[in-house]
């Protein structure tokens, strides 16, 4: 027995509910979550995602409705993705950078109803192309990086002027960073945010998303280990965040999440920067799935499970869980 004790009895501290909250080191908060929604063209619509129980995909204006309860629970940023129909994919992904698409038309509408709340769009050309590939292919398939980096420029504009606050590129072209704060320079849009997806692991946890977005099927048997990042690897994260802080990003991104906090707290400890998480899609079915098979107590592991990335150093949290962590953190005052 350790020399301190009884002097040190480390559960004086856990004794009583409030003494020990008055000494718990990391809060989660709904201002801490970042609400990922997938957005279906037309009116009226709504379809679940069947690996992505409790996710429902809607049509703008059924989201418009939802809003003010999302506000309500305290949530303030909504980062949208499109479900883009497979006729408007092609090999150029020029849908990515139409001012009347999905995407633009859902910001402008949103920012006109309520500005308060914050848009984060999507900066990749996976939902776009017909190969399902974040970028432009040459004809070996392979992804071409400045000729892609080209488009994102004009992908990230668009939002920008369709009147994103936060553009977040999570296509891992190299350079991408820079050229998108220079486009959003000089055609003055100086206060628009990046949050770079800077360490992007080539992982198989975002299978329910390709599902939830319709790309799934386009990319086939293919992957994206040409661009996204070896989940071998550590000191890569730190040099890739390095690279977008120095292009400009104003807060980076690490993603998948729990099974990449490692990654989380050596950003937050060596380079000390605002730091996101994304929760993903594979997570999220996950723990869908032992839900619903009884397996775990929902609420307590949905909450435990976003500490865990503010105790790693996370700033904030992307989430599926957004809405339904936001009311259990209501109901506990
Ligand atoms: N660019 C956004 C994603 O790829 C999301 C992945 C996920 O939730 O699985
Ligand atoms: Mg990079």
């Amino acid at each position: 027995m350790h020399s301190s004790f009884p002097a040190r009895r480390m559960r004086r501290l856990r004794a009583h509910d409030a003494v020990r909250s008055l000494v718990s080191e990391h809060h989660l908060a709904a201002r801490d979550l970042i609400y990922p929604i997938f957005i279906l063209p037309g009116t009226g619509q709504r379809e679940a995602v069947p690996s992505m129980p409790g996710v429902e995909r809607r049509s703008l204006d059924i989201w418009l409705q939802e809003i003010e309860t999302l506000l309500a629970l305290g949530i303030t940023i909504i980062a949208p993705f499109p479900v883009t129909p497979a006729e408007l994919k092609t090999d150029c992904a020029s849908e990515a950078f139409n001012p009347q698409g999905l995407i633009q038309t859902a910001v402008r509408e949103i920012k006109q109803r309520f500005p308060q709340m914050v848009i984060m769009t999507d900066v990749a050309l996976d939902p776009f192309t017909s190969h399902g590939q974040d970028g432009l292919i040459n004809h070996a398939g392979y992804v071409m990086n400045d000729e892609s980096v080209a488009v994102l420029q004009k992908q990230a504009l668009s939002h920008a002027q369709a009147g994103a606050d936060i553009v977040a590129p999570s296509d891992m072209m190299d350079g991408r960073v820079g050229a998108i704060r220079e486009v959003l320079e000089a055609q003055g849009f100086t206060n628009t945010c990046i949050m770079a997806y800077s360490a992007k692991y080539a992982s198989a946890y975002y299978g329910p998303f390709r599902d939830a977005v319709g790309s799934a099927g386009n990319i086939k048997g293919g992957n994206k280990k040409t661009y996204q990042m070896d989940p071998a690897n550590s000191n890569e994260a730190i040099h890739e965040i390095a690279m977008d802080i120095d292009e400009g990003a104003d807060m980076v991104m690490v993603k998948p999440g729990m099974p990449y906090l490692d990654i989380v707290r050596r950003c937050k400890q060596e380079l000390n920067v605002p730091t996101f998480a994304y929760q993903v899609s594979g997570e999220y079915a996950m723990h869908q799935a032992a839900f619903a098979n009884g397996w775990l107590n929902e609420e307590a592991v949905i909450l435990e499970s976003l500490l865990a990335f503010k105790r790693a150093g996370a700033d904030g949290i992307l989430t599926y869980f957004a809405p339904q962590a936001a009311r259990l953190l209501q109901q506990l005052g």
